[in-house]
């Protein structure tokens, strides 16, 4: 990392939009909170991560400590809800986010946890290049002012021959429904305004963002809410939430 542009604060974020998260640090750890909708997503999102990282790297998935030895980089990590499981499966994590307030609640939980995570505050332009054998990014590429050069340096992170894994928001009339209107306005699991429909990300434009940054893009799920189960699930429906895997050429 390097410690004097972090003081600068970081090039690739929106301060309006990281002071919208810093502004709910408290709440981060809180699963029926503000972030509930992360907390209610992150089973599917880690038995993804686990399904693909295993079959790439070629790990045992039932193994308690499948990633041992691999190093990952969470950029956007906000209060660490993925740094500090996935550093449970045996990555040794490091979390960056250009909030401070969101790395101290982060730093804090994970101490209490006694789980291992270098958290920093930072942006992806802070980190050494060609460092990581992960890197990961979910729900932050719609939350900053150019995702192109965001996803570059995230890219740039990494080691040859390593793994980008992301999330976002597609950008079609049903996201507008269920992410805009449905989440913030007629279930109010988000603060209003928490998310602009016109910086959602369509798969296409996603994968020739890393394409461009030299990654190719291998795996797409989608994410849904079934509100007759009351539960998310892995899907192949794109249309709203999905993640994405790709490796650095
Ligand atoms: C919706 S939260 C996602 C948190 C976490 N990735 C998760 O999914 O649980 C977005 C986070 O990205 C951070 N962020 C936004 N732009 C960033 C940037 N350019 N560099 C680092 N962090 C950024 C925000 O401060 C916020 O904590
Ligand atoms: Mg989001």
């Amino acid at each position: 990392m390097n410690r004097s542009a972090q003081a600068s604060g970081a090039g690739t974020a929106s301060a309006e939009e990281v002071a919208r998260f810093t502004a709910m640090a408290e709440e981060w750890w809180d699963a029926t909170g503000k972030f509930k909708p992360l907390h209610r997503f992150n089973p599917v999102r880690l038995s993804f991560i686990r399904r693909e990282m295993a079959a790439h790297f070629g790990r045992d998935p039932q193994s308690p400590r499948p990633f041992e030895g691999l190093t990952l980089l969470d950029v956007g990590c906000g209060g660490g809800l993925l740094s500090e499981p996935l550093a449970r499966m045996g990555f040794a994590v490091t979390g960056i986010d250009a909030g401070d307030k969101n790395i101290a609640v982060a730093r804090l939980h994970a101490e209490k946890s006694g789980v291992p995570v270098d958290y920093l505050v930072g942006g992806p332009e802070d980190v050494t290049a060609a460092s990581f054998d992960v890197v990961l990014s979910m729900e932050v590429i719609e939350h900053v002012p150019d995702p192109s050069r965001f996803l570059a340096l995230a890219a740039a992170a990494l080691k040859p021959g390593g793994v980008f894994l992301g999330a976002t928001l597609n950008r079609t009339a049903k996201s507008w429904l269920m992410a805009v209107v449905g989440a913030e306005y007629v279930l109010r699991w988000l603060p209003k305004g928490t998310h602009d429909w016109k910086k959602f990300v369509r798969p296409s434009e996603f994968a020739a963002m890393l394409r461009a940054a030299g990654i190719a893009t291998k795996v797409f799920r989608g994410m849904e809410f079934r509100p007759l189960t009351d539960e998310w699930r892995e899907t192949m429906n794109l249309d709203v939430n999905y993640m994405l895997m790709g490796t650095k050429g």
